[in-house]
């Protein structure tokens, strides 16, 4: 059988880091990395694309990132991107809405020890990420520490242990068991359309936490400074507080403007529902729009991609309500 040819575009992140004065900085090549991974059944290529910690990775990186898989896809069976882990959740959640339809499979990878340390995660990570690259259908993925998920679904949620990732309100795509690379769960593929690139995004966008004594004038100042819309992590399935400090109403006043307001929530798992409680009707009624179970890094790249095709409010509500690549569950 042929071998399958794989290209690992490499960012940079702690996967590629070496010791400096200044602290751990990325400066290991892709191919460094390939070689210190040791060998593989593939034939591997390598891009380096950027070299940043991922904590520097930001838009416009993101539409680098983007292109360059984009006009790699029909040269290779998969692409492997080697990626800080900060912002990695973030940056596969938006190459799921940039690289909607992508033909083949993308699999973002890092660790949380450099290679070039013993006993480090990657060797292991970025070996899973190839496999993957190789074996499961097209689509964004996240392969860490023996699991694989979709990039839309994955949150980091551990600063320093190699179980730094989880898939949220989905099963894990595929697995490292003693049997193998163990594919559990395939999403049924959704029509094969040819891939459309699309870096359009507004970026001017801001996600809140909710506290206790939150001041929702606060939300009027980011408008009042550029702000085109905001997620708002609520509490439990959606509250938000409405006495003395009505952010409720400053929610309604915002739309009023045009303004979309996302309402997630600040608990990781199962889904927002502002239908339940009288504060999250509230803010229903007022116009928010509920992240169901989408993870914060999914809800606010959505919405830089809903904004930057020039929705409106109305837009903005019905593309939320709908699911444009398996991030959110709708019924
Ligand atoms: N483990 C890591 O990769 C963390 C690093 N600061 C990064 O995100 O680039």
């Amino acid at each position: 059988m042929e071998q399958k040819k794989l290209l690992l575009l490499s960012t940079g992140g702690t996967i590629a880091s070496v010791v400096s004065e200044s602290g751990l900085v990325p400066g290991e090549s892709g191919e460094q990395l390939i070689q210190m991974m040791g060998s593989l059944p593939y034939q591997i290529e390598v891009q380096d694309i950027l070299n940043l910690d991922s904590s520097n990775i930001q838009p416009e990186e993101w539409k680098l990132i983007a292109e360059k898989i984009y006009a790699n896809r029909h040269n290779y069976d998969g692409i492997v991107v080697s990626h800080g882990t900060d912002t990695m959740a973030y940056t596969a959640s938006m190459m799921t809405f940039m690289l909607q339809g992508i033909e083949i499979p993308v699999v973002f990878t890092g660790s949380q020890v450099p290679m070039n340390v013993a006993l480090s995660d990657a060797p292991d990570n970025l070996k899973l990420a190839f496999v993957a690259a190789a074996r499961l259908e097209p689509d964004i993925y996240l392969a860490f520490d023996g699991k694989v998920m979709r990039g839309c679904r994955s949150v980091k949620v551990r600063t320093t242990a190699f179980n730094a990732f989880e898939s949220v309100n989905v099963p894990v795509v595929a697995e490292v068991t003693s049997d193998g690379f163990e594919i559990k769960n395939k999403r049924p593929r959704p029509q094969a359309t040819a891939c459309v690139l699309n870096t359009n995004i507004d970026t001017n966008v801001s996600l809140v936490k909710l506290f206790p004594g939150f001041d929702p004038k606060l939300l009027q100042a980011m408008v009042d400074n550029g702000c085109h819309g905001i997620v708002i992590e609520a509490y439990g399935l959606g509250g938000m507080t409405f006495i003395r400090r009505n952010v409720a109403a400053a929610i309604g006043d915002l739309i009023r403007q045009g303004i979309p307001v996302i309402a997630a929530s600040q608990c990781l798992y199962e889904r927002s529902d502002l239908t339940r409680y009288e504060v999250g009707r509230q803010a229903l009624l007022e116009g928010a729009i509920s992240a169901r179970d989408m993870t914060s890094e999914s809800a606010i790249t959505k919405l830089m991609v809903g904004l930057g095709q020039g929705m409106d409010v109305d837009g903005i509500t019905a593309f939320f309500n709908t699911d444009i690549a398996g991030e959110v569950t709708i019924n």
